[in-house]
């Protein structure tokens, strides 16, 4: 896998201005890559730094040292222009999916607002475009005209992927994406994200406190502490048999996994649908109305018009 995202010697302060307040160093010196496709885990307590490292990455932050390069052009040194075009390939869902929408807005403009600042499509075309993202996410396309309040936490988190994907980014940083949200729903918007991933080929940064939700979804995992790396490499290594104390330590203060909070397990390729896996499109597998004899049996027909059994899965979800 070729490097789509690689930090250098990242490091951020805050702070140590005119109150003589000592700085904080949010991160210090962080190496690191994403490859295409690839999903990397960013665990670590509290104020290690991980969410500053999101926004470092995207650009969002400047560094107070180090370079971050997106599929090999250095972010910082970016012009303008070129600054706008790397925006719309990198992209960020927020922990909070009421506060990250604008409550005067209906949600269908909103979600279209990366193709309107970058002018990415004919407006004649924005509707289609509209439709399918929210199909996408499982959500009615009707619901576009809806104000934020209107949706339930779940709904909103699930607008806000729509409106991070709209641009069609490669890369995407998922900031504890679920954390805001009940606990019955996050595995929905946890399996929405695994299976976007895998059908958009999605690079990820996944920033998390859920370890074995992290173990789960991600394919590496960089554990943070202090603003610096102490231990890095493939998920289920890491987790299995962790290196580093700090990792350890943070491994035993993880309270045992509900088993009915699992994710549900994400099928290989190729492997065939059955109704204990049914289409990859279907984001509502724990609890997946059609889960069942049909479900399997319909799999064929179901896959080119995944969007629509997404949305009715979701509106038997709801009413269920
Ligand atoms: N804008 C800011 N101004 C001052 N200090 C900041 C700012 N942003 C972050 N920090 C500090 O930098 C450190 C790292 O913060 P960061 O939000 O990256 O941690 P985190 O690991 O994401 O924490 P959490 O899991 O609680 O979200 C913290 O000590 C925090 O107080």
């Amino acid at each position: 896998m070729t490097a789509l995202v690689q930090a250098q010697g990242l490091a951020r302060s805050f702070g140590g201005g005119w109150l003589h307040r000592p700085p904080v160093q949010a991160l210090r010196g962080v190496d690191l890559t994403v490859a295409r496709g690839e999903a990397l885990g960013v665990v670590g307590e509290s104020g290690s730094g991980k969410s500053t490292l999101g926004r470092l990455l995207l650009g969002l932050l400047p560094p107070s040292a180090g370079t971050v390069r997106f599929d090999g052009q250095d972010v910082g040194a970016a012009s303008r222009a070129e600054w706008r075009r790397l925006r719309q390939r990198m992209q960020i869902v927020f922990q909070d999916p009421f506060g990250s929408l604008d409550p005067r807005r209906r949600v269908g403009p909103q979600i279209l607002d990366g193709i309107a600042i970058h002018g990415l499509m004919p407006p004649a075309e924005r509707g289609d475009r509209l439709a399918a993202l929210l199909a996408q996410v499982g959500l009615d396309p009707a619901h576009a005209v809806r104000f934020p309040h209107e949706f339930s936490g779940g709904q909103r988190q699930r607008i806000g992927i729509a409106r991070a994907l709209a641009t069609g980014p490669e890369f995407l940083v998922a900031d504890e994406p679920v954390s805001a949200l009940d606990v019955s729903i996050q595995a929905q918007v946890m399996a929405l994200l695994a299976d976007l991933r895998r059908q958009l080929g999605l690079a990820l940064l996944f920033i998390s406190h859920d370890l074995p939700v992290v173990r789960q979804l991600c394919d590496r995992v960089v554990v943070l502490y202090l603003g610096r790396v102490m231990e890095e490499g493939p998920a289920e290594a890491v987790f299995r048999a962790p290196a580093h104390p700090y990792t350890r330590a943070l491994l035993s203060a993880t309270p045992r996994l509900d088993p009915r909070r699992r994710l549900p397990r994400i099928p290989l390729p190729g492997e065939p649908p059955s109704p204990a896996n049914p289409p990859s499109g279907c984001v509502f597998r724990t609890r997946c109305p059609q889960a069942a004899a049909d479900c399997a049996a319909a799999v064929p027909a179901l896959q080119p018009v995944g969007a629509a059994h997404r949305v009715a899965c979701l509106r038997a979800a709801e009413a269920a």
